[in-house]
């Protein structure tokens, strides 16, 4: 049976042939296409509009399966339907074709607590995480609480189960009893439940529950995480040692790497030596978003290209380093030891060799080197939700328009709000926002058929040779370089209208993209010459933009789409120095011609 013929269930028929359904959602009456959405594995079948537009799609999807559009990531025939403006039809969408979705869900659940006593607090806890932790949580923070129960509709709950299954149904009341002559009762309040502690008047010892709480115990030689080391010459500076360390810690202690339940690619927060706290975030290269090992179905890459254009399946992990990397503070870019954050606070990353039986191994799993996954390990942030969760106005100005720095000198294809964390600091709990998810930066078109394979090999500490990646890209011109995809979820803040600061101006006066590309040399990635020309363009962009005094939103709609169909002016200006060039212009002569192109370009922008 094709999937074309699988027929409508009566209720989504209801759903999907609702009288006013039309009307309510502003569509053309065109005829209807049958399409099957995919979620998780599961088949759905569907009906729209091919003039409908992919927000109007991800509205009909929130109106029949609950989740909300700003969750949801729709991805089409391996590319990501980002712009919501666009039509069903202009993705190429037609009958009987499998959509997929991949739910966007935080992992961090909100929890607020108030006691009979008039103390209230908030608790934020992964989803992941199980109801002795949120006790822990609780007994921390009060200090008084240590041998409670939760309990559901008069059950029990085990310490196993996890705050995720806790909150399903947005009806429940979780109580807590302490010691049987205090309660604590848990509400839900919007998406978040609450807690309420009755009586607490009862002093307890010491909170002496912990032992019971930690997971068993892994066996010690069970696991493997190892840095990549590309160049000996380099010291892994300090802070990435100890991140290492931290995460090794962990996992002796038999705290094993917690699956995220958020993104479109496996990624795995790795705990401490308590068991209380994330350290690092591993996301290995073979489970990233149409790689063989993807653990959320979406489908495997049929070229190599990545979920958005110009990106490459298995390349992301890379990018998140060079992102680290380049993102030096004030200061300058300096060799290692570097201890300081960078300018936009990109946190520390590395590649390493990780081996753990927890990571999605859909072949089976055995402790030898085949299973053994190279990846990125991130410094873990610890954060209140991203800036999806939260209304842009909070957020200040410099914070944003150090993200709008990166993410234009990097050319990013996935600044969405759910890239960028938000963190409270310091007595005042300022708010603080790091940028994330840098895997698809340095957009450029994927080659299958050239003249050299490009393989990154690396050392690791037991000097055992790995072939990171084989990439594919050509040695002569031309470079082609692809800014489709690039959007910023902080173009359409108002901070993005407001000029840059004097410090972030003197910045990126500093910024000098030849240097960047040695210094990603020396840390063992030898850009390929397609990425080095995103890398030359963007900072050019960025530097000219910004001595002409725009601002970051004129200078990222310069470099972004406004819609599907129309080309940004940077692809504009690339395709007129493009048209000039001949076979034997050098890649000098190529940026010195884009240089004078976007000069002109920039005059017809009112000098601030
Ligand atoms: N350094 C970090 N500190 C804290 N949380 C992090 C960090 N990096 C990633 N996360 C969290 O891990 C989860 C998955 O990470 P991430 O968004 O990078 O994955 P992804 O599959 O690349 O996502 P996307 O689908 O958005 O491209 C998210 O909830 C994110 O907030």
């Amino acid at each position: 049976m094709s999937v074309a013929s699988v027929a409508l269930s009566p209720a989504l028929e209801e759903v999907v042939n609702f009288p006013g359904f039309i009307g309510r959602f502003g569509l053309n009456l065109d005829d209807p296409i049958l399409i099957f959405l995919t979620i998780a594995g599961s088949l759905n079948p569907m009906r729209v509009m091919e003039s409908d537009s992919i927000a109007s799609v991800k509205l009909r999807i929130q109106s029949i399966k609950g989740f909300f559009v700003k969750k949801q990531r729709l991805v089409y025939d391996g590319r990501e339907l980002a712009r919501n403006e666009s039509r069903v039809r202009d993705r190429g969408l037609a009958d009987g074709k499998l959509l997929h979705l991949v739910i966007r869900l935080s992992d961090l659940q909100a929890i607020s607590v108030k006691t009979f006593g008039g103390k209230e607090f908030e608790l934020f806890v992964e989803r992941s995480r199980n109801v002795a932790y949120v006790k822990q949580k609780i007994a921390s923070k009060e200090n008084e609480l240590g041998d409670g129960e939760l309990t559901l509709d008069g059950e029990e709950l085990d310490d196993q189960r996890l705050v995720t299954d806790l909150c399903r149904n947005g009806e429940d009341v979780i109580h807590l009893i302490i010691r049987k002559s205090a309660k604590v009762r848990a509400k839900p309040v919007g998406k978040d439940f609450e807690v309420s502690i009755e009586n607490v008047t009862h002093k307890h010892d010491s909170v002496d529950g912990r032992k019971r709480y930690i997971s068993p115990q892994a066996k010690p030689k069970d696991f493997v995480v190892e840095p990549v080391v590309v160049n000996p010459e380099i010291e892994l500076p300090s802070l990435l040692k100890d991140l290492i360390s931290s995460t090794i810690e962990g996992l002796e202690k038999g705290h094993g790497p917690i699956k995220s339940t958020d993104g479109s690619g496996g990624a795995y927060f790795m705990q401490d030596l308590s068991g209380n706290k994330y350290v690092s975030v591993f996301k290995p290269i073979d489970e990233e978003p149409m790689a063989v090992n993807n653990p959320h179905g979406l489908p495997v890459s049929v070229d190599g290209e990545g979920l958005k254009k110009g990106t490459r399946v298995g390349e992301g992990a890379l990018r998140e380093v060079a992102a680290y990397i380049l993102d030096y503070p004030m200061t300058g870019p300096q060799t290692f030891p570097r201890d300081q954050t960078g300018f936009a606070g990109v946190p520390p990353t590395t590649m390493v060799n990780c081996l753990h039986k927890d990571f999605n191994h859909p072949n089976g799993y055995s402790f030898s080197p085949e299973n053994t996954k190279m990846g990125s390990l991130q410094m873990f942030v610890s954060n209140v939700g991203t800036c999806e969760d939260m209304g842009y106005r909070v957020f200040p100005a410099d914070q944003v328009h150090k993200i709008s720095v990166l993410d234009i000198r990097l050319a990013n294809a996935d600044r969405h709000g759910g890239n960028i964390l938000v963190s409270r600091d310091g007595k005042d709990g300022e708010i603080v926002l790091t940028p994330i998810d840098h895997g698809y930066c340095f957009p450029n078109k994927v080659i299958t058929n050239s003249d050299s394979i490009h393989t990154l090999v690396s050392k690791s500490r037991n000097q055992t040779i790995i072939g990171i990646s084989c990439r594919i890209f050509p040695l002569k011109p031309p470079y082609l370089v692809q800014f489709e995809d690039c959007t910023f979820e902080w173009l359409y803040w108002p901070q993005a209208k407001e000029p840059y600061s004097s410090e972030t101006l003197e910045y990126i006066k500093s910024l000098d993209s030849e240097q960047d590309i040695k210094l990603l040399r020396f840390h063992g990635w030898e850009i390929p010459p397609a990425c080095a020309r995103v890398l030359r363009i963007s900072t050019m962009l960025l530097k000219k933009g910004a001595a002409k005094g725009l601002t970051p939103f004129a200078i990222g709609s310069i470099m972004c789409r406004e819609t599907l169909k129309k080309e940004s002016v940077i692809e504009q200006i690339i395709h007129d120095a493009e048209a000039i060039a001949s076979p034997e212009t050098t890649e000098e002569e190529f940026i010195s011609t884009v240089s004078a192109i976007m000069d002109r370009c920039l005059d017809q922008y009112p000098q601030n």
